[in-house]
């Protein structure tokens, strides 16, 4: 009998991030035990000695059945499954760590969204080369971690190329408000993911130069645009796209301050207003989409997929556009028929 023909009730979370740490509540929520398994002794031992990860999720209090756990070994050797929760530019470095003691058909769940940059890969890319043979998953879709905390209803997709894999996943997780609906289209569920995060700094950026809601629905729509022209273009099912992990998660992460992407774009625009470079505070929450504008756009030009939204961020967040010629340049693009057909 494989592992996941069996329930998967112990889930070991790699990251103790935000999402990490809302991970292993859900999973507690869903009848499971979760070990969080942060990069240091020091934060496990703090995670445990306060029940709490303030750091990354200020006032929630973990559930009895949520321990951290310094050491991988021990908790890779006690899990069932892992969730892998670092952020995506850290995720080959996270699984390098991991694979001395990882069970070769232990179950992985990838819970970040991105493009790794230098190599193009996708997650499960990078996963399948530093762990080569392990059955993966991918989580995604509209959740900020301080909801899914909270526990406030939210729907996520669970792909895997195994469907009795998906299933085994999303019900290791699965409770009353926290719904997870299966795919087999693992590589849509991880382009609309990676792709979301750059889309929604542009609509912080345009909130931020205080524009509309018009321009707002037409940077979500024209951005769906070409995530799904991307999709299309590297064989994902186009339906994926307009799902939870492609639509859902860009009208999410393209409507809230709550989302870092988008706050970083609202910050981008104050920053260019008083004449300088806004970065992402360094060891602060992860704001993916600015490593994935540059690897996101390199994945479209290798597949000559145009994403001039994905571009523009690329060029002002690399620092060789100001905000106010990338939208004009946007703007100024020629006029064209609105879908390809
Ligand atoms: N926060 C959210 O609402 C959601 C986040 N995600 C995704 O989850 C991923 C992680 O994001 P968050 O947890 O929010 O980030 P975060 O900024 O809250 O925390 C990132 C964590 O990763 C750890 N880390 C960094 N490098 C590491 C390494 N090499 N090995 C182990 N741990 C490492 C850091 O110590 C930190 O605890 C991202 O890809 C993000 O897009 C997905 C859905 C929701
Ligand atoms: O992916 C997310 C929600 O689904 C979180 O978005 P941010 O990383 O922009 O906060």
């Amino acid at each position: 009998m494989s592992r996941t023909d069996r329930p998967l009730r112990r889930i070991a979370v790699i990251g103790a991030g935000a999402w990490g740490t809302a991970l292993a509540i859900a999973a507690a929520r869903a009848g499971s035990e979760a070990l969080l398994v942060p990069r240091s002794a020091e934060h496990a031992r703090r995670i445990e000695a306060e029940r709490r990860n303030e750091a990354r999720l200020p006032g929630i209090v973990l559930p009895d059945a949520v321990h951290a756990e310094a050491d991988p070994a021990a908790a890779l050797a006690w899990a069932d499954a892992a969730a892998l929760a670092t952020p995506s530019q850290a995720m080959r470095a996270s699984c390098a760590r991991l694979a001395p003691v990882c069970p070769p058909d232990l179950p992985l769940a990838i819970c970040a969204k991105g493009v790794e940059a230098g190599s193009g890969l996708l997650m499960s890319e990078v996963v399948a080369e530093a762990l080569p043979g392990r059955p993966l998953a991918a989580l995604s879709g509209p959740s900020f971690a301080d909801e899914v905390a909270r526990d406030l209803p939210t729907a996520v997709v669970v792909a895997a190329r195994s469907r009795a894999l998906a299933e085994s996943v999303a019900r290791a997780f699965a409770s009353a408000r926290f719904r997870p609906y299966v795919s087999t289209d693992l590589l849509g569920v991880e382009i609309g993911g990676a792709a979301k995060n750059v889309v929604a700094i542009a609509c912080g950026a345009a909130q931020g130069l205080g524009y509309g809601l018009n321009t707002r629905a037409a940077l979500i729509t024209r951005g769906l645009a070409e995530i799904r022209a991307l999709g299309a273009a590297m064989g994902a099912d186009p339906e994926t796209l307009t799902g939870l992990s492609g639509l859902g998660d860009l009208t999410l992460t393209c409507s809230s301050e709550q989302s870092r992407n988008f706050a970083f774009g609202v910050a981008l625009a104050r920053a260019a207003a008083e004449g300088r470079a806004a970065a992402p505070a360094p060891g602060g929450p992860v704001v993916e989409g600015v490593v994935n504008a540059r690897s996101v756009t390199a994945l479209a030009r290798r597949h000559g997929v145009e994403m001039p939204i994905c571009e523009a961020v690329r060029a002002v967040v690399e620092g060789r556009e100001s905000l106010d010629s990338a939208i004009l340049a946007l703007l100024a693009r020629p006029l064209k028929a609105e879908t390809a057909r």
